[in-house]
């Protein structure tokens, strides 16, 4: 299938190696991809290329095969687009300015947007000034997503949010999913991503480390043990029978997919004190990407 929107070799240096460097993904029609980095890995700045705010220096960005830096006010109209920094007229009330959108997208009806007002259970009554974090955030939603468009561009959806608006904002990526909406999101919350993205694509320090699909991941789970011994010797005897366990002390931890039988059998021969397991995350896949394992 061909890519809706298309990053192909882009880069943008901003000198003294910041600014992100020969990216290359695609994102399909009716996909949900996840965009994971830390802090300064180059999310924001990948996804404004995108939106035409910024002209890459090398390589092509484009949705729906138009350039997005020449074709930038077209894809500002369709795109449902949420900034990482919402830069909000202040003075503005919160209805007014989900009006002023409104009309620059030429929308003929606010229907789709006092809906979702009412499901984030937000009155925009008031200058936006006075508005919590949170508040402005669910503004911000309302107006990337009440044109129901095609493409959504978000950029930390959740920053801000209660977990029980977290939970919601999942629902609601869950049923654009089901409506075929194209979206990528940038997210540091790996269980937001898990929950909603089809594939993920990771960076660090601007450059593209991996490109994975949610389901091969999860089929490919590997679960982490942690045992503890009554004594380091048979904590040391058992790790040397099993591959790729560590041992520190009287604990052993290892990672395994599949059957735990064999090794809950040889675990029998000695005598344990306590057993820990935890399935692999995208969260232990992130670290491991970055050079920390989460289970040292
Ligand atoms: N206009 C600019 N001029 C110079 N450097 C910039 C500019 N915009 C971004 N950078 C640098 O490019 C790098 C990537 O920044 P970017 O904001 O894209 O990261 P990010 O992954 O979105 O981070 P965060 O999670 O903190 O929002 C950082 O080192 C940042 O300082």
């Amino acid at each position: 299938m061909k890519p809706i929107l298309r990053v192909k070799n882009m880069t943008k240096d901003y000198g003294h190696q910041r600014g992100v460097f020969d990216l290359s993904f695609g994102v399909e029609s009716g996909e949900v991809m996840g965009f994971l980095g830390p802090n300064g890995a180059g999310k924001t700045t990948t996804i404004r290329t995108l939106m035409g705010f910024i002209q890459p220096d090398h390589g092509r960005v484009s949705i729906k095969g138009r350039d997005c830096f020449r074709c930038a006010a077209e894809i500002q109209q369709d795109v449902g687009y949420l900034p990482g920094e919402i830069a909000f007229m202040d003075d503005m009330d919160g209805m007014e300015f989900i009006r002023f959108i409104a009309a620059m997208k030429k929308m003929p009806s606010l229907q789709r947007a006092q809906e979702l007002l009412n499901y984030f259970e937000l009155e925009p009554k008031g200058r936006i000034k006075k508005m919590s974090k949170g508040m402005k955030q669910k503004i911000g939603l309302v107006c990337a997503l009440m044109n129901q468009p095609e493409i959504l561009i978000l950029d930390e959806p959740t920053s801000g949010l209660d977990p029980l608006m977290q939970k919601k904002f999942v629902d609601l990526i869950q049923e654009e999913k089901r409506k075929g909406t194209t979206i990528l999101m940038s997210s540091h919350l790996f269980e937001e991503v898990e929950q909603t993205c089809d594939r993920v694509v990771i960076i660090k320090e601007g450059r593209q480390i991996a490109v994975e699909k949610m389901d091969e991941l999860n089929k490919n789970h590997q679960r982490i043990l942690i045992l503890k011994f009554r004594r380091a010797s048979e904590a040391a005897e058992f790790a040397a029978r099993v591959p790729n366990a560590q041992t520190d002390g009287k604990h052993v931890t290892l990672k395994t997919a599949g059957s735990l039988d064999a090794i809950l059998k040889l675990a029998a021969h000695y005598e344990v004190e306590d057993l820990e397991t935890h399935r692999q995350t995208l969260e232990d896949l992130f670290l491991h990407y970055y050079g920390k394992e989460n289970h040292a």
